[in-house]
């Protein structure tokens, strides 16, 4: 059993850690367990009136739940959910029927013994009885284990779909946010659809067991009151962590190192450890780590939990357990008549029985709350609100010209913003200030981190400024509605990954409603230099490189088994392009949305890295000419030939505006030697005439 800490500043390995971060240190109780540090939510104290309506509202908000979920699933198959339901309602019948049964059976055989004259008849009807009912349960066992999958899969699929739905409309800084990340799976709902048919076989099943128990002659209310000892005393000692509401973390220093160190044996780390040669060091200081760490347990934090200090409890589970023995024993002595080897044999088996269902019945109502808990966390999934509030007015403005060829006015005010959750000191943006007109093609050039994609991040709301504001066409940015502003934006950075779809379905996906346009898709490959790419594969717009991999060989032995890891060889195929493959099909991706004829601002990120010179040469001419009129935002580190096209030019460091292009020039410092260096292509008259 683990000792209570409160906000403890040292583990047990003896290393100093930080204590948890306190956000209301009464909220819940501090345990070190070994590696683990478990923060135990306190469970709120009954007192006066206020609290009792708390609970029962609660308990009406579970009930209501419970019925929404019960009622969802029924609907996807009735026939089958009462099948399944009644199945369960068996498990409880069938335990009373055995007992009836078995315990005629003995009486039968025991006056036969005794009289010297078997019965026969009765023998072979309760032996038949017998038969009978365990193919009735063999079947209905048979039964249940042929529909559990087929309901499982139908319950999981779904609310495979209501997570999906809920999880893809979660935006960037809600979704990044711990507290609210979705700590479910539609796994959790078919758990718990079976765990309340449980608790209803089981309770259906004790309650039958009970009634049956009771009329019987050998048995008073005092043996029944005996037999539910043990199992009411095994419920008061258990020590469970898995239905309790808590956090577990491990701060351990040296637990941490070994994960780490551990890690680095997976295949991605494998060429860098084997090149860089660091194999050596890496299992030495995993030695190291091991001796740091000692003999601090890292154990499962639920079995250390549950783990007793003193064999006292198990051993007064053992002695309740007992007590019906001592029963039939004491009865024996006192009241030998009554009792026979035939009525002791059925007491055993009715106090083991219930017993048994008793402690069946309390663990599965403890797991009750658990369901209800989960069912809840479950449909909150759909009610988590973003960080990133929608606003209401249309984009673009009413009044706006709509016509193809108008781009965004994009302003910025004194914006500063930092990362939700972020670790650095300094803040991404610090008062940051422009004016990019319609039209007008922008170029933000500036040092690794000094804040040029945090600006296009603002541009397109994934995340909003902490103070100033970002107005698009003179308004608040917040003030549209999101899905009309992303609408006029298309966006090209260096994050962009392939989905996990055809290669078609990967460029269409610029424009959804025409993603099955292959003509369309053909002319947007072309306009992003990914038309060669395509024709590469056998089934061109059709192939999926990264097809969901589902095969997987077991024991497997080299030669014996050749041609079956053939086969698996064959099924794991999967296809690869190269980096500036990769963002050639991303461009292109690009070039499709912009036949939406939607777009008003280009963001163009730094798409070009893994391109060759003639290849970025020819994708920014592209994007310059298909973004003609629209206003165009172009961050990079390369001063290039796009520069010569700039309208504007902001020059970033360290989260700040730095001076313009001509004071930035007259400076002669890094920034006039990278100018000087890339840019020698153009003369500075040209520059100065456009920069601010
Ligand atoms: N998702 C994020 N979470 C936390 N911090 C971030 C995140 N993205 C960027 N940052 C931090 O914000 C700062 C600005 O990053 P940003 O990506 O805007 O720089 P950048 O100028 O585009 O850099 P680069 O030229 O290397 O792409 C950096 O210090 C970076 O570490």
């Amino acid at each position: 059993m683990g000792a209570i800490v409160e906000n403890a500043e040292k583990v047990s390995s003896g290393t100093v850690k930080n204590s948890e971060p306190v956000e209301d240190a009464d909220a819940y109780a501090s345990l070190n367990l070994g590696v683990w540090r478990v923060l135990l939510a306190r469970e709120t104290v009954s007192r006066g009136f206020g609290v009792s309506l708390n609970k029962w509202n609660a308990a009406v908000s579970g009930y209501l739940l419970l019925l929404r979920f019960l009622q969802e699933i029924y609907s996807l198959d009735p026939r089958m959910v009462v099948l399944f339901i009644l199945l369960k309602l068996w498990d409880g019948m069938e335990t009373v029927l055995m007992l009836y049964v078995s315990g005629r059976l003995l009486q039968i055989i025991e006056v036969g013994l005794v009289e010297g004259r078997p019965d026969v008849d009765a023998i072979t009807h309760a032996i038949a009885a017998r038969l009978i009912s365990s193919t009735f349960t063999a079947t209905t066992e048979w039964m249940r284990e042929y529909i559990s999958p087929i309901l499982e899969s139908r319950i999981s699929r779904h609310f495979d779909y209501y997570l999906l739905r809920a999880n893809l409309r979660l935006d960037m800084p809600t979704a990044a946010d711990g507290a609210s990340k979705s700590q479910t799976s539609s796994y959790d709902a078919w758990r718990s659809f079976e765990g309340l048919c449980d608790v209803g076989g089981q309770l259906f099943g004790l309650v039958s067991q009970l009634v049956f128990i009771s009329q019987q002659k050998s048995v008073g209310i005092f043996f029944m009151l005996l037999a539910i000892i043990r199992p009411v005393l095994s419920l008061a000692l258990s020590r469970t962590l898995w239905m309790k509401p808590h956090v577990m973390y491990s701060d351990n220093a040296a637990y941490l190192r070994l994960k780490s160190l551990q890690s680095m044996s997976a295949s991605r780390y494998r060429g860098d450890v084997i090149a860089g040669n660091i194999a050596g060091w890496v299992t030495a200081e995993y030695r190291r780590a091991q001796d740091t760490l000692g003999n601090v347990s890292s154990q499962h934090v639920y079995s250390q939990y549950s783990m007793e200090r003193t064999p006292a409890a198990g051993i007064s589970k053992e002695w309740a357990g007992e007590l019906t023995t001592l029963y039939w024993a004491l009865n024996a002595m006192l009241r030998p008549s009554k009792f026979s080897m035939t009525s002791i044999a059925i007491l055993q088996q009715y106090s083991a029985s219930l017993n048994y269902s008793l402690q069946m019945v309390f663990w599965d109502f403890s797991k009750v709350r658990k369901c209800v808990a989960d069912i809840r966390i479950l449909y909150e999934t759909a009610n988590i609100k973003n960080l990133i509030v929608d606003g209401d007015a249309a984009y673009p403005r009413p009044c706006a010209d709509t016509s193809e060829s108008k781009g965004m006015d994009v302003e910025l005010q004194n914006v500063s913003f930092a990362y939700p959750g972020e670790k650095s000191k300094e803040s991404a943006l610090r008062d940051v200030s422009f004016h990019i007109p319609e039209g007008a093609l922008a170029v933000i050039v500036g040092a690794n981190g000094s804040g040029k994609s945090t600006i296009i991040k603002l541009l397109t709301r994934m995340y909003d400024a902490d103070t100033g504001v970002v107005h698009v066409d003179g308004l608040p940015i917040a003030e549209y509605r999101i899905a009309d502003l992303r609408q006029a934006q298309a966006t090209l950075t260096q994050d962009h990954e392939l989905y996990p779809l055809t290669l078609g379905e990967n460029i269409g996906l610029g424009y959804a409603e025409h993603v099955g346009d292959e003509e369309m898709i053909m002319q947007a490959a072309k306009d992003g230099g990914a038309a060669v790419l395509l024709d590469k594969f056998t089934d061109g717009v059709k192939t999926n490189l990264k097809p969901v991999m589902t095969a997987y060989g077991y024991q497997l032995d080299g030669e014996k088994h050749k041609a079956l890891k053939s086969v698996l060889g064959k099924l794991e195929k999967t296809g690869e392009v190269s980096g500036g493959e990769k963002q050639r099909l991303v461009a292109s991706r690009t070039f499709m949305r912009f036949r939406t004829g939607k777009i008003r601002l280009l963001s163009v990120d730094e798409p070009s890295s893994a391109l060759d010179p003639t290849g970025e040469f020819e994708l920014f001419e592209r994007l310059r000419e298909t973004g003609e009129g629209k206003t165009m935002i172009f961050v990079t580190h390369r001063f290039g030939h796009l520069t010569k096209h700039a309208g504007i030019i902001i020059c970033m460091k360290e989260g700040k505006v730095a001076e313009s292009h001509k004071e930035l020039m007259a400076l002669d410092g890094e920034y006039a030697s990278l100018y000087n260096v890339q840019a020698q292509a153009f003369t500075e008259s040209e520059i100065s005439a456009k920069a601010k």
